[in-house]
């Protein structure tokens, strides 16, 4: 099995893509993503909308390759047909090893991800832990100024470093995590819903954090997110999933210009008004 190609281009290709979940406690095998195709190309960033349940998340997980790494059984993801390559790397029956070796280059935010840090690190080790984890010997002096730069971005005091998950508001919480799932310079970053659940004055600085890790990596990114500041500020092209499927795809303007699927008119009305209500709120 190919090692991946940081450089590979597209960095993800899809094709007739259908996963699914297990039959579990008495019910039956679930279809959650259907005929999925699409490519991404190197260095670009591409935007997944859709109503709640419409499988962006377990396409994410997916082709972030945490497909199978959801603790329980029933929770882990099934390629029902298709394929897909990211970073030139075969997904359909990868093997541990292989997996292993590609999610290093891999980045991946999962949903609420801030809800999840580790209660016992401080937010200064939980940002040093992946690269721990990964080497013991790395370069202190320029990982500090890394994290010093990216506090500053989010805008979070250094004396942060030394506080716990408990002592922090939701939308700084949200703020480590986001951090925390660059620190290691993925090639492709996959964020769902990076910026959920932080109230509007944070937002952009979230944003402002993967555009300059954009900037400087010259990284994919998939976005999962309605966040219309978000979705202007990096997204070009989007896709419109609904029950499984893509509806929709283009150019963001074009989306919402254009758009002949019901669906997707709804959806960029409700994007526009999502955009009224931040700037009443503002
Ligand atoms: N572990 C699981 N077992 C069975 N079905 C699941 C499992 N996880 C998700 N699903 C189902 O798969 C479908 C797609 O879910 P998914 O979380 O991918 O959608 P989503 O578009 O990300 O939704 P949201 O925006 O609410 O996160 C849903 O119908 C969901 O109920």
């Amino acid at each position: 099995m190919a090692d991946p190609a940081r450089d590979a281009d597209p960095s993800i290709a899809v094709s007739d893509l259908s996963l699914g979940y297990p039959a579990h406690s008495g019910g039956s095998a679930f279809t959650a993503v259907e005929g999925v195709s699409f490519e991404i190309r190197q260095g670009s960033v591409l935007a997944l909308l859709g109503e709640s349940g419409s499988g962006k998340s377990t396409l994410t997980r997916f082709l972030a390759g945490r497909g199978d790494e959801a603790g329980e059984k029933a929770s882990r993801i099934r390629v029902n047909g298709g394929e897909a390559q990211v970073l030139g790397v075969q997904l359909r029956g990868i093997g541990r090893r292989a997996r292993t070796r590609l999610t290093a280059h891999v980045g991946h935010l999962a949903q609420d991800a801030g809800a999840t840090l580790a209660p016992d690190l401080n937010v200064g080790d939980i940002l040093l832990s992946p690269i721990v984890e990964r080497n013991k010997r790395f370069d202190r002096e320029l990982l500090g100024e890394q994290i010093a730069e990216m506090m500053d971005i989010v805008g979070l005091p250094l004396s942060k470093l030394q506080e716990y998950p408990y002592e922090l508001s939701k939308g700084q919480r949200q703020r480590v995590a986001v951090m925390r799932s660059i620190i290691l310079g993925p090639a492709v970053y996959f964020a769902d819903e990076p910026t959920l659940g932080v109230d509007a004055n944070n937002r952009p600085r979230i944003v402002d954090l993967l555009g300059w890790y954009r900037e400087r990596s010259g990284a994919t990114l998939v976005l999962v997110s309605h966040d219309i500041g978000m979705l202007e500020a990096l997204g070009q092209k989007v896709l419109v999933m609904q029950q499984g499927r893509v509806v929709g795809e283009g150019d963001i303007d074009e989306i919402f210009r254009q758009a002949d699927h019901g669906y997707v008119r709804q959806l960029a009305q409700a994007l526009r008004a999502t955009a009224y209500d931040e700037v009443a709120e503002a």
